[in-house]
């Protein structure tokens, strides 16, 4: 209930509050119209008048407005604005056949076009319920003008135009619908790419941490493992300098494809941490695994070799660090990473290309 009172819904063409304050807007425009109304239509037909704006179509508003706050309101929108405003046309329609058969008065017709700008524009229909709006409300005036002649010479002309108006809106509505749908698209690529690095398509520092601390607290429930390795290239200014930059970047590419081809559980996060850094949680594997793992990231090069002639190694290669414990004993990721760093520096320290664990 609290979620759903609190800022945009998604479900909702229009934020529940400005629901509200156009409901009152559409009260206040009834109230307005019928005093300017009751200037001029003749008093006989006074109470018929007021019976069709304070007895029907104030009273469904405000019934529209106390629905409002129903926790079902978000899931009823449309088919509910649908509803309310077809009556509120319909009554429309009564009050125009009734005039024209007790006073011989055309009352004026245009107010069905404006009831569905309301609905269709302004409480914001989906396209599919303006379908639906537009041939309940098209086929109650046809069968108006058809059943009474309260329109005479112009009842053709009146019908063309009220059938155009419908289908001018809702040309309107699809064009929006279809801009918003593009919108919407365009964010989710935008959101999706904010979470990956261009370069490796991997998952950038950001993602990673989101990813980790969200798989962390599943497994604190389950008392399971968590192990993150920290994965960096080996003299890899040198590499740049004696290669080139672009060179270096297809080297930062291949240590990801590996990366990708050794971790594939749909757990395992697999993440660019910095420039030629890279990081890798698992979850749920016991430390004879985490070792073979360790291994195969060392000899993914060894397997696959690339020239490095400025290492001592004669090719590219790679020091890793990994700590393995229980979820329950981190309690921010942090912890863990510099836990993995630390060995991955000792690694490097004992002559690189190689991996190391931390140990407690
Ligand atoms: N080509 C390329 N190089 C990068 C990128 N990001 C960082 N680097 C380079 O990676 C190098 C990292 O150098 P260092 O941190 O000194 O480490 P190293 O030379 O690998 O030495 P050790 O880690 O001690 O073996 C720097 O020269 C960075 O410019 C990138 O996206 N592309």
């Amino acid at each position: 209930m609290k979620q759903f009172f609190e800022g945009p819904d998604p479900a909702l063409p229009i934020e529940i509050n400005q629901i509200r304050i156009l409901i009152v807007v559409g009260i206040i425009l009834i109230a307005g119209f019928m005093s300017a109304d009751l200037h001029v239509i003749p008093a006989a037909i006074h109470d018929s008048y007021f019976f069709t704006r304070v007895g029907v179509q104030i009273p469904l508003c405000l019934l529209f407005l106390v629905a409002s706050f129903h926790s079902s309101f978000k899931r009823y929108y449309y088919p509910l604005v649908t509803f309310i405003m077809v009556l509120i046309a319909y009554t429309n329609m009564w009050f125009v056949d009734l005039v024209w058969h007790k006073e011989n008065i055309s009352f004026a017709y245009e107010g069905t076009v404006l009831y569905s700008f309301f609905a269709m524009f302004i409480l914001r229909l989906s396209f599919k319920y303006s379908v639906i709006y537009a041939a309940l409300v098209s086929g109650a005036f046809v069968f108006l003008v058809g059943h009474s002649e309260v329109y005479g010479d112009h009842a053709f002309l009146n019908v063309g135009f009220v059938l155009t108006s419908l289908l001018v809106c809702l040309i309107g509505v699809l064009q929006i619908e279809q801009a918003q749908k593009k919108l919407i698209a365009a964010n989710e690529r935008l959101t999706e790419l904010s979470k990956i690095d261009p370069l490796t398509e991997l998952y950038n520092r950001r993602t990673y941490k989101a990813l980790f601390n969200s798989l962390l607290s599943l497994h604190k429930r389950t008392n399971g493992s968590v192990c993150v390795f920290i994965v960096d290239l080996d003299h890899f200014k040198r590499y740049n300098d004696h290669y080139g930059h672009l060179a270096g970047d297809a080297i930062i590419q291949q240590q990801a494809k590996f990366l990708k081809q050794i971790f594939k559980r749909d757990s395992d996060v697999v993440a660019r941490y910095g420039g030629e850094e890279f990081i890798i949680a698992t979850f749920g594997n016991d430390e004879e695994y985490c070792r073979g793992l360790a291994q195969r990231i060392i000899e993914c090069w060894h397997q696959d070799p690339y020239p490095h002639v400025q290492s001592q190694f004669g090719q590219v290669t790679c020091s890793v660090g990994w700590y393995l414990t229980n979820a329950n004993n981190i309690d921010t990721e942090k912890d863990i990473v510099s836990k993995a760093d630390d060995a991955m520096y000792q690694a490097k320290r004992s002559g690189r290309n190689q991996f190391m664990q931390h140990h407690e």
